[in-house]
């Protein structure tokens, strides 16, 4: 019995479009609940949002079986932090600010097992491989690994080019809003500058053999993003989607009665 299949990976390869959200509440409950939505992707963000190896284990544990993948972003690129998630059970991951091709090539050594990486070996105790219930999965496992780099600085679009060379990397994601930042704007990833940045990679990403990434939180803009080449496309915040609905529902009582 081989390590369970990761269908993100093989949509990814499929050149299905792919839609989905932050799971930012580092709560499973929440994660569940999100997961009711339907989208086609979760990102249990470990980066911006309250988690850590618990509250991530027990959210890809609420997403076992559902329709909605989960994406564990770390907050670096760690090899211990990738170790332990992926012990966790995560297949997919998305690591933030990497710059160089030599950055991709160490995170695809880091979530696989020897001789193709430096995965620590430790499945026997592990929810990965339903803890010891998959035998054949150290032997299987690498193969289900999927690796999303966020690209998200003005070094790293330089290196874009070398970054889509690198053998093991499923996709790039393109972030907006440290874009923006590093390239001045910060706040604003929508001004010119950066919109003709983000258009160029992303186009660039679609005509390599990577999938491209983005998040867009108003519809124009998202749409903007799928026309270019986005193929998984985050189109929403949890957090966000409550803080607005509950702010705007509280103002039309005040206003309305
Ligand atoms: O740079 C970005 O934009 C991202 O990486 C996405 C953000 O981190 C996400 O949390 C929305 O702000």
């Amino acid at each position: 019995m081989p390590a369970p299949k990761n269908p993100f990976k093989a949509d990814l390869a499929n050149g299905e479009m792919l839609y989905g959200c932050w799971a930012g509440f580092g709560d499973p409950y929440a994660t569940e609940v999100l997961a009711t939505a339907g989208f086609d992707w979760l990102v249990i963000d470990g980066e911006h949002a309250p988690n850590d190896l618990r509250s991530i284990s027990a959210q890809l544990a609420v997403l076992s079986g559902k329709h909605s993948h989960p994406v564990v972003r770390l907050p670096m690129g760690e090899d211990w932090a990738i170790k332990q998630v992926l012990d966790a059970g995560a297949q997919t991951l998305l690591i933030p600010m990497v710059e160089s091709a030599d950055q991709a090539r160490a995170l695809v050594r880091a979530m696989r097992y020897p001789p193709e990486g430096i995965r620590g070996s430790g499945a026997a105790l592990a929810r990965a491989s339903h803890f010891s219930t998959i035998p054949d999965y150290i032997a299987t496992a690498n193969a289900q690994m999927c690796l999303l780099v966020q690209v998200e600085t003005v070094d790293g679009i330089a290196a874009l080019d070398e970054i889509l060379e690198v053998e093991g990397v499923d996709g790039v994601f393109i972030g907006p809003s440290d874009l923006a930042a590093d390239m001045g704007h910060l706040g604003d990833s929508s001004a010119p500058p950066v919109a003709r940045i983000i258009k160029d990679a992303l186009s660039r990403i679609a005509a390599s053999d990577k999938a491209a990434g983005i998040l867009a939180l108003d519809h124009a803009t998202a749409q903007k993003y799928a026309g270019c080449g986005a193929q998984f496309l985050a189109v929403g915040i949890d957090v966000v989607m409550l803080a607005q609905t509950a702010r705007a529902t509280m103002a039309k009582w005040r206003d309305d009665g």
